[in-house]
């Protein structure tokens, strides 16, 4: 098996996007969510996008944003993906792939077998989805809680598109995950953070060297 693409979600400081980058992350991820400890305001997620090569995919994360929000991240922030983190319906995937002629991830929460009927749905729609836990009852945010689910329910499935699993990963479980799953592509933000919304750098290279040397 290749090594696995890896996506460092939820950078907010120079430190943690270098070492994604030093340790080989495929995509970076920047949250535009003001409830999030990962929130980015425009001009800051402007600087660590300028910094990002050319080759590596920066990814901006929205919750059910309008198109103001959007135009206002597209206009300033060099970004290469949208990521829908809220309860978008496939036509507004549809639509703002069309609208900025941008891939599209969509993210589905999981936490039984049922949730993932939604892939079905997404699929002829979205460039890739993240197929990440569902958050608590009440959770403030709908994705970086660091909660797994179970994987077992995604074990060896094929896929219509290119999917990312995410949710609860850690250098320590990478390498399990991917063997159980047969993921191609790991995202993580909270299994490399030494605080919520500070990532640790030498927990980011951790995680990418077990995820690239994947057994
Ligand atoms: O990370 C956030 O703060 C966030 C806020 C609002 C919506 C989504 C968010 N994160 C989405 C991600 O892509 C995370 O990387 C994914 O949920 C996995 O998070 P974690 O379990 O912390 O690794």
């Amino acid at each position: 098996m290749s090594a696995a693409r890896v996506k460092i979600c939820g950078l907010t400081e120079p430190a943690g996007l270098e070492a994604a980058v030093a340790g080989g992350a495929a995509y970076v991820g920047f949250v535009f969510f003001p409830k999030s400890p990962r929130h980015l305001e425009l001009d800051r997620a402007r600087e660590l996008a300028v910094e990002v090569p050319p080759g590596v995919v920066k990814v901006a994360l929205v919750v059910n944003a309008d198109d103001a929000t959007l135009d206002t991240i597209d206009a300033t922030v060099p970004i290469d993906m949208w990521q829908l983190h809220g309860s978008e319906s496939p036509e507004r995937v549809a639509e703002v792939k069309a609208r900025y002629g941008l891939p599209v991830m969509k993210a589905l929460g999981v936490a039984e077998a049922d949730d993932l009927k939604a892939v079905d749905l997404y699929a002829p729609v979205a460039d890739q989805l993240l197929i990440d836990a569902k958050p608590p009852k009440g959770a403030d945010l709908p994705g970086g809680n660091g909660l797994a689910f179970d994987w077992r329910l995604v074990a060896q499935r094929r896929w219509a598109v290119p999917w990312m699993l995410a949710g609860g990963l850690t250098p320590d479980n990478a390498a399990e995950a991917l063997a159980l799953t047969g993921a191609a592509q790991l995202d993580v933000s909270s299994g490399v953070e030494s605080a919520p919304g500070v990532k640790d750098p030498e927990r980011i290279a951790a995680f990418l060297s077990a995820a690239h040397h994947r057994r």
